[in-house]
C-alpha cells in the first residue's frame, strides 16, 4: 500500500502566501485496476499562476494545482511502462495513480545526461511561454530592442536568450544584483536591478536611448507604466504576466494607458501559452535543441524535500529564485 502526501491550500491566501496557509495530508492510494498506472513525482514546478489560480479557480481544502516530472513505479496499462518519465498535471502530490490521459512524454531526443527536471522550466511550459509569447506576439525583427522584466527568472530568462538568437539588443531588469550579474552572463546586453535604480524612467533610458521595439511583459504596475512610456512607435507589448499585482485583492489605480498606445500606435497583447499546445511539440524541439547547442543557458533554484513545498513557492514569489524555482522530492 503506498501512502501518498500532498499538501492542500487550507485557506485562500490573503496577500502574500503565508506557511499556516498550506497543510500536508497523507492518504493511502488503492491497488491499481486495469488500464491504470501508480506514478512517483521526482520533481514539482512552483510556478507564478498558482497564486492567482487558487483565488480564481480553487475552493479552500483542494490540493494545490501545478504539475510534475514523475516515474511509473508500477502499471497496468501497456502504453505506459514501469520506470517511464512523464509530465503531468497532478497538483502537489508525491504519488498519483492515473489512467494515462494528459501524460506528456519528455521531448524525442532528450539525452539522459540533461536533467529531466528542465521538463518543467526552459524546456517545458516556462521555455514554451517564453518562445511562443515573444516569437508570436512581438515578432521581434533583427537590431530590435527587446526589454524583458523578471529577466532572471524561468520564462524571462529564456526570452531573454531568444530575442539574441534572433539577433536583437537585449534589456533585462531583475530584483538583485547578482541576478543582474547573471543576465550579463547568460548575453543580456543591458541589465539593471529594479529595486536599487533611483528612477525606472532613467533606467530604461540610459540602457536604451532610442526606446524599445518590443516589450515582453511579466510585472505590471508601476514597471509597466514607465515601461509604456518608453516604447518606439509601433511597439509591440506581450503581455505574460503581472506578478507585482497578484498578491493585490484589488489592483492599484494606475495611469490611464490608452494616450501612450494610441500616439505611438502600439499593439498590446496578452495571452496564456495553452494557445498554442497543437505546436507545443514545435516548440519543446526546437528549446531542446537550442539548449544542447547552448544557445539557451539554464539554471535552477532547487528546493529540496516535497515537506519544502510551500517554502519553495513562497520563496519564488519573494523572488528568491535565478532561473526555474524546482523541487526536488
Ligand atoms: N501567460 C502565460 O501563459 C504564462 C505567464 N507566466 C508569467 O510569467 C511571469 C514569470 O513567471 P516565471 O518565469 O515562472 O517566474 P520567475 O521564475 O520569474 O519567478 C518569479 C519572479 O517574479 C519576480 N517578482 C516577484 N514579485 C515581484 C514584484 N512585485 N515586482 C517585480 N517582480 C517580482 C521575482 O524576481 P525579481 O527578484 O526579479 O523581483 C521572482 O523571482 C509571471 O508573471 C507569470 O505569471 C508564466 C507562465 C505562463
Ligand atoms: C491565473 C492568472 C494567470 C497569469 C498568467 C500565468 O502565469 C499563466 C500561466 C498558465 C500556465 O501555462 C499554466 C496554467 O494553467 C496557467 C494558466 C491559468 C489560467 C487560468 C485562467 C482562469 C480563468 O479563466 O479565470
Amino acid at each position: 500500500m503506498v501512502v501518498a502526501k500532498s499538501w492542500t491550500m487550507v485557506k485562500h491566501f490573503d496577500g502574500a502566501p503565508k506557511p499556516e496557509d498550506f497543510k500536508l495530508v497523507e492518504n493511502e492510494l488503492p491497488a491499481l485496476k486495469d488500464g491504470e498506472l501508480l506514478l512517483e513525482s521526482v520533481f514539482l514546478s512552483v510556478d507564478p499562476y498558482m497564486r492567482p489560480y487558487s483565488r480564481r479557480m480553487m475552493k479552500e481544502g483542494d490540493v494545490m494545482i501545478g504539475s510534475q516530472v514523475a516515474r511509473v513505479t508500477e502499471s497496468k496499462n501497456r502504453e505506459f511502462p514501469v520506470g517511464g518519465y512523464y509530465v503531468a498535471q497532478a497538483g502537489w502530490r508525491t504519488h498519483f495513480i492515473s489512467d494515462g490521459k494528459g501524460l506528456q512524454a519528455l521531448p524525442s531526443g532528450w539525452p539522459e545526461s540533461l536533467p529531466k527536471s528542465l521538463a518543467l522550466g526552459a524546456v517545458g511550459m516556462p521555455g514554451l511561454t517564453a518562445y511562443f509569447g515573444l516569437l508570436e506576439i512581438c515578432s521581434p525583427k533583427e537590431r530590435d530592442v527587446v526589454l524583458v522584466n523578471c529577466a532572471a527568472g524561468a520564462v524571462g530568462s529564456v526570452v531573454g536568450q531568444i530575442a539574441k538568437i534572433k539577433g536583437c539588443k537585449v534589456v533585462g531588469s531583475a530584483g538583485s544584483d547578482d541576478k543582474v550579474a547573471y543576465l550579463k552572463e547568460i548575453g543580456f546586453d543591458e541589465a539593471f536591478n529594479y529595486k536599487t535604480v533611483s528612477s525606472l524612467d532613467e533606467a530604461l533610458k540610459k540602457a536604451s536611448p532610442e526606446g524599445y521595439d518590443c516589450y515582453f511583459e511579466n510585472v505590471g504596475g508601476k514597471f509597466a507604466d514607465a515601461a509604456l512610456q518608453q516604447m518606439k512607435d509601433f511597439g509591440r507589448i506581450s503581455v505574460c504576466g503581472a506578478i507585482s499585482m497578484y498578491n493585490d485583492a484589488v489592483p492599484p489605480p494606475g495611469p490611464y494607458i490608452q494616450p501612450y498606445i494610441l500616439f505611438k500606435q502600439l499593439r498590446m497583447e496578452g495571452f496564456i501559452v495553452s494557445r498554442w499546445k497543437n505546436r507545443f511539440e514545435e516548440g519543446g524541439k526546437q528549446l531542446l535543441q537550442w539548449v544542447l547547442e547552448g544557445k539557451v543557458k539554464y539554471h535552477e533554484h532547487v528546493t529540496n524535500g516535497f515537506e519544502n513545498m510551500p517554502a519553495g513557492f513562497m520563496g519564488m514569489l519573494k523572488g528568491e529564485n535565478i532561473g526555474k524555482a524546482i523541487i526536488k522530492v
